[in-house]
């Protein structure tokens, strides 16, 4: 779906406490998902949305917990002429992320461009996550896991494939997420360290089938 302007689907999840759907998003534990038309941004909104409810799991519970105590995600158009609008959103956004098509090369080949506007428009402490999405299509793959790892490593930021599809790596990204910005907004010298990098490391999944490339 990619009609509309700018973010939108943010009623998807509640939104933190006082802060109506109508009024300008609170920068607390805002979420922005980003990457080209097509990659499946809105299908990974309404799979952990709609998924979330279904599923028992320990990661699930935490998910839905910080969910709707924490985060209120927007959903992004990929296409050019919606651009501007969701530049005047970026400022707002605690966290990215940012997706690509691991079926779709120039999906993969633009995330540098989307790299280079997130410095231009974000935060600069914004948390940002890499995610290889449609893993789930491992007979179309055209970008090796590797590839995006290695991409990820040069900026820094944690990546996973994810399948919007399957549900593969959904509720661990916005947990991660969940769990980074929770970990800054109570951070003390001397408390308990978090690494969004090592928490994804240790608990994401791989696509059952790697055997294509
Ligand atoms: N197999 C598979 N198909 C997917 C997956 N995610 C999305 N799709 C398909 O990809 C197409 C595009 O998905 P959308 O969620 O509309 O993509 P989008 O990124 O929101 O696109 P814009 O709104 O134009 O920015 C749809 O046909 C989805 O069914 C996935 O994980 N696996």
């Amino acid at each position: 779906p990619a009609q509309g302007l700018g973010p939108r689907s943010q009623g998807a999840v509640q939104a933190p406490e006082g802060s109506p759907a109508s009024s300008p998003p609170s920068p607390r534990g805002q979420v922005m998902l980003l990457g080209d038309s097509g990659v499946g941004k809105t299908c990974f909104l309404i799979q952990f949305k709609d998924g979330a409810f279904l599923s028992g799991t320990f990661i699930a519970t935490v998910g839905i917990d910080f969910r709707v105590r924490w985060l209120q995600i927007w959903d992004t158009a990929g296409q050019e002429r919606f651009r501007s609008v969701t530049h005047a959103y970026y400022r707002d956004a605690q966290a990215l992320l940012l997706l690509y098509d691991i079926t779709n090369k120039s999906s993969f080949d633009n995330i540098r461009a989307w790299l280079t506007e997130i410095h231009e428009y974000a935060q600069r402490d914004v948390v940002i996550m890499l995610l290889g999405n449609k893993a789930d299509v491992s007979s179309e793959r055209v970008i090796r896991s590797e590839d995006g790892e290695t991409l990820a490593r040069e900026y820094g930021v944690p990546f996973m494939e994810t399948s919007a599809k399957t549900g593969m790596n959904v509720e661990l990204a916005f947990l991660a997420i969940a769990k980074e910005l929770k970990y800054r907004s109570l951070w003390q010298p001397d408390g308990p360290h978090f690494q969004i990098r090592d928490f994804v490391e240790s608990q994401k999944k791989q696509p059952s089938c790697c055997s294509f490339l």
